[in-house]
């Protein structure tokens, strides 16, 4: 699993760590990694131009112990200066290595091959500096390398208020941050390298702020079936969704539903969607019991009647799209599927809101229906009630492709009924649905249709342990 946590929780394990250690070695574990992480960006180090951008505090020091090193093996390296007060030491490294130091704009080369931001890190407030904004300014096209984070991002929340860095690389320290992994800034930090500085043992009883599963967490948690397996233990799961105006809308649903994780399928809907369901899906069957209800895709105005039959079986619910809006009181065990847009309408905020601050809203919306709530985005939240979030980091930008939602509220509903809880089941399923989404796309464009065609062929390579 990997885990990010809070400022205040870094700064206590770094304390507890530093106490430990001899002083300032925390900052050369950090350099080293930084370091590392930047002559593996550029394929090596001799002729190499880098400027460093440094500010006040510990983050800046880290830029110039790391740029010290690169200079002494053969980069060209200058800093420039965006605080009266820089880390001492390490601006006397970078000098004994031979970098340049420049206090202004004016004397920096045009040129570069890596800007490194220095500028802030978990000691800084969102929002950047004119100076800086305008040093950044400097180097159009040339790759930005954060120093712990991309400057300017709010790091316990990923908000953002006004300007900030936009990396693609960020090297960060000891844990990842909530940054790293929240829109919107999650897409301010680029890829995302951790550089370990022994701080394991003294976050082992942090609380993470979020957590996103890794490929060896959704093998263990994936249901699979026993020796003694019947269809009906392994779990059925029901379908009700579609429309005459959006048939296909319960084809998806359906499509993800029958991914293989269930031992049947069920569909309730209109007869001439029933049928196309049948002929597409000639395993799936009529009305009967299920362990859970899908409910809401392309529902209509039938969204409402929908979420009241479903819930009549008094068994765990995904509720998503037409069915949102029918939501009125809590939902425990269930789970919710709602985009920014729905959300928004559900908790009577602007959409901009929610976009802005995923995070708060998801958590809201957790403990107002006491049930589970997934949060689409680049970057999907799924919250309980107790505030727990996982984020998804699986998927591409070509997932953004209508019926795409619906492939996911059936897989999750699979994953329900096979026996995960609402929590498990609603990360394991978007997990999976950005992988295939991932293997689908193979860099391209795809349709909702071929990432439930590649679940099985996903879970097949997971249970193989390839994932
Ligand atoms: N602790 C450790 O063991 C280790 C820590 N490590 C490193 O330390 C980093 C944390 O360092 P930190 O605490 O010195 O804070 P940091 O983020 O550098 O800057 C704070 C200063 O910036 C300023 N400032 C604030 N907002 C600003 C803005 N928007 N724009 C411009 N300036 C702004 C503010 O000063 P002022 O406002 O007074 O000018 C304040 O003094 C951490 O991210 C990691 O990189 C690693 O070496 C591993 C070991
Ligand atoms: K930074």
């Amino acid at each position: 699993m990997l885990r990010a946590h809070s400022v205040a929780d870094v700064r206590r394990a770094e304390s507890l760590a530093m106490a430990q250690l001899p002083d300032g070695a925390l900052m050369q574990r950090a350099a080293a990694g930084l370091a590392a992480a930047v002559t593996d960006l550029l394929g090596g180090t001799y002729g190499r131009r880098v400027v460093l951008l440094v500010g006040a505090g510990d983050n800046g020091g880290d830029a110039l112990w790391a740029g010290a090193r690169l200079a002494g093996r053969g980069a060209h390296v200058e800093a420039l200066l965006l605080s009266d007060r820089v880390h001492d030491e390490g601006l006397a490294a970078l000098r004994r290595a031979g970098g340049l130091v420049r206090e202004d704009l004016d004397g920096l080369a045009a040129g570069a091959d890596v800007v490194l931001d220095g500028i802030v890190g978990i000691g800084g407030r969102p929002g950047l500096r004119p100076d800086a904004v305008a040093a950044l300014d400097r180097f159009p096209g040339v790759p930005v390398v954060a120093v712990d984070v991309p400057s300017g991002v709010d790091v316990d929340t990923g908000r953002l208020d006004g300007p900030h860095v936009r990396a693609d690389l960020t090297v960060t320290f000891g844990t990842h941050k909530a940054a790293h992994l929240i829109d919107p800034a999650s897409m301010a930090s680029g890829a995302l390298h951790l550089v370990d500085l022994g701080l394991d043992p003294f976050l082992e009883h942090a609380a993470p702020v979020v957590e996103a599963l890794q490929p060896d967490d959704v093998r263990a948690l994936l249901p699979r079936p026993g020796p003694d397996a019947q269809k009906y233990t392994r779990g059925v799961v029901g379908v009700r969704a579609g429309s005459g105006t959006y048939p296909g809308a319960a084809l998806l649903a359906v499509a993800g539903a029958t991914s293989g994780l269930v031992g049947m399928v069920r569909y309730v809907g209109p007869d001439a969607v029933a049928d196309t369901v049948r002929t597409a899906h000639p395993e799936v069957v009529g009305a009967g019991r299920v362990q859970a209800w899908v409910v809401g895709p392309g529902g209509g105005d039938d969204g409402a009647q929908m979420l009241a039959e479903a819930r009549a079986d008094d068994v765990p619910l995904v509720v998503d799209a037409d069915a949102l809006r029918h939501v009125d009181g809590p939902l425990p065990g269930c789970v919710l599927t709602p985009h920014a847009g729905e959300l928004s309408a559900m908790l009577d905020v602007e959409r901009t809101e929610v976009e802005a601050a995923p995070l708060r809203f998801v958590r809201e919306a957790a403990g107002r229906w006491d049930c589970v709530v997934l949060l689409k985005g680049h970057h999907t939240l799924v919250a309980d009630p107790r505030g727990r979030v996982r984020v998804t980091t699986t998927g591409v930008p070509w997932l953004a492709t209508a019926g795409a939602g619906d492939v996911l509220s059936g897989l999750v509903g699979s994953l329900l009924a096979a026996g995960l809880d609402s929590y498990d089941a609603a990360s394991v399923g978007s997990w999976l649905h950005g992988a295939a989404a991932t293997q689908a796309s193979g860099g391209g464009p795809l349709t909702a249709g071929r990432v439930a065609v590649q679940i099985p062929r996903l879970l097949r390579e997971l249970l193989a342990g390839l994932g």
